[in-house]
């Protein structure tokens, strides 16, 4: 048996090494960042052996009120300098320039870089990846994803023995909100979406959290991880949730469903045995008994199918400067950790190459509702228009429907393609009996 050299004792604290920290962006999320990196310095030098020096935060204005956490002194205007002469920066501006422009003169800088920006990953991810690769430094965002939860590194590491075949999730906290107080509330949408944006949740431009892009940058970001394959914005099939009215979340609730905006990421098997992607964020039923249906108020949930694993949850804030500042600090320990003790961050994995599929390859069950005329016949003829386009049906309940002769009847079908489904709705109109197709809703959730 060979004698080890027993272990080296850690560094004292005064005798660590010291890595120049740069934030770009003093807003909900960089506000915070930089109060825990000074209340919880300690911990951090503990944990990634190095004091982590903050030396600049670059803000766009010197004048504007400020959280007295931040250091005035170290605030500037000059964000170029921040990002090229620190071996950490942050970026916490958001959007694609200059964010863009400032990360990749960090990366050419020698800088590590940690940001939460999903909109520029969802738009140049492999551009970032390769510059850091060049630059041999860490880029990490687990921020991007679900704020809080740590669901970038279970899909980028804890996922790597396994094969993931499905990401379905809530990943807007604003939405999600907004619907939560819709639906238990009664609040209008107007209503809800200021409360959000007064409670930090939506984006400065809220428009991205209402049509759902800033789910559909996440959507990407989730698919381009959980199935080694580039996925960029472009390729998510996105709607928002702008037309979902009151009556939209009454009938949800008299189907036993919530109504939530999902990001779905599935693999999808092809005709000759080979594998496609498909993204997408749309609102859709959830059965009340799903998980998913109980995530309230801003909070995210991601639910993850492997072949190995099984299901996986996630849950937690998903928006919020405090929760946010959470995933950006754990990024940072790790990169820090590196510059002390070797090692690097994952490099992007996209060896998959999986054909990334259009909206009409979404295999999903549908809700439909239609008015009928209340009479023998009526329920056969509806039967008929789904068998001969090869939808098959789930469930049929009809209730009266106020005003005459007419019911009301809600069909809930198997999973179907989207075209299917179009043809059989058409088929449903040029029927007699059918008065109206009132409303159609995906349903997810098994
Ligand atoms: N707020 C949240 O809950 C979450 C935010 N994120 C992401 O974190 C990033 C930051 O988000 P927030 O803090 O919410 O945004 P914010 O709008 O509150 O803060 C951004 C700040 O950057 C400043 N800024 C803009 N351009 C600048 C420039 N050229 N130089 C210096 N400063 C500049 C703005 O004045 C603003 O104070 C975004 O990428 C966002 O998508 C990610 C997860 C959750
Ligand atoms: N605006 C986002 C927060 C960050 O990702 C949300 O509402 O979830
Ligand atoms: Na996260």
């Amino acid at each position: 048996m060979t004698q080890q050299a027993p272990p080296a004792a850690p560094a004292s604290p005064s005798s660590r090494p010291v890595l120049k920290v740069g934030v770009l962006g003093s807003g909900t999320v960089g506000t915070q960042v930089v109060r825990l990196l000074g209340e919880q310095a300690e911990e951090f030098a503990a944990r990634s052996g190095a004091r982590l020096e903050v030396t600049g935060i670059a803000v766009r204005d010197l004048a504007a009120p400020r959280d007295p956490a931040v250091p005035r002194e170290l605030l500037t205007d000059d964000a170029t300098a921040v990002a090229t002469s620190n071996d950490i920066v942050i970026e916490l501006i958001g959007g694609i320039e200059p964010a863009r422009t400032l990360i990749l003169a960090a990366f050419r800088a020698g800088a590590s870089v940690i940001t939460g920006n999903k909109a520029l990953i969802a738009a140049h991810g492999p551009e970032l990846y390769a510059a850091a690769a060049a630059a041999d430094v860490d880029f990490y965002y687990e921020a991007a994803v679900a704020g809080a939860i740590p669901v970038v590194y279970a899909l980028r590491e804890s996922m790597a023995g396994d094969r993931v075949t499905s990401v379905l999730g809530i990943v807007n906290g604003t939405t999600n909100y907004i619907l939560d107080e819709m639906s238990t509330k009664g609040l209008s949408f107007e209503d809800a979406l200021a409360t959000a944006q007064e409670l930090g949740y939506a984006e400065a431009d809220p428009t991205a959290d209402v049509d759902g892009l800033d789910a559909a940058a996440k959507a990407a970001i989730i698919a381009s991880l959980a199935f080694h394959t580039r996925v960029g914005i472009d390729d998510v099939l996105v709607e928002g949730i702008r037309s979902i009215t009151a009556e939209d979340i009454r009938e949800a609730h008299a189907s036993g469903c919530e109504l939530k905006l999902l990001a779905i990421a599935q693999r999808v098997a092809l005709d000759d045995a080979a594998e496609g992607v498909s993204v997408r964020v749309h609102p859709a039923l959830v059965p009340a008994d799903h998980p998913l249906a109980s995530v309230h108020g801003a909070f995210n949930a991601v639910l993850v199918e492997a072949e190995s694993a099984g299901r996986l949850m996630f849950y937690g804030k998903g928006a919020g400067g405090a929760p946010t500042a959470s995933a950006v600090l754990s990024d940072v320990v790790a990169a820090a950790a590196h510059r002390v003790n070797g090692g690097q961050a994952p490099r992007e994995s996209s060896y998959a190459d999986l054909p990334v599929l259009g909206p009409e390859a979404a295999i999903t069950r549908y809700q439909i509702q239609l008015r009928v005329d209340d009479q023998p016949g009526s329920l056969a003829a509806v039967a008929t228009a789904f068998a001969a386009n090869a939808v098959s049906i789930d469930s049929v309940r009809q209730s009266a429907y106020v005003g005459g002769d007419q019911a009301v009847v809600t069909i809930v079908t198997h999973p179907a393609a989207v075209k299917r489904l179009n043809a059989a709705v058409e088929a449903l109109r040029s029927q007699e009996r059918v008065l109206a197709v009132v409303s159609i809703q995906r349903v997810e959730g098994e």
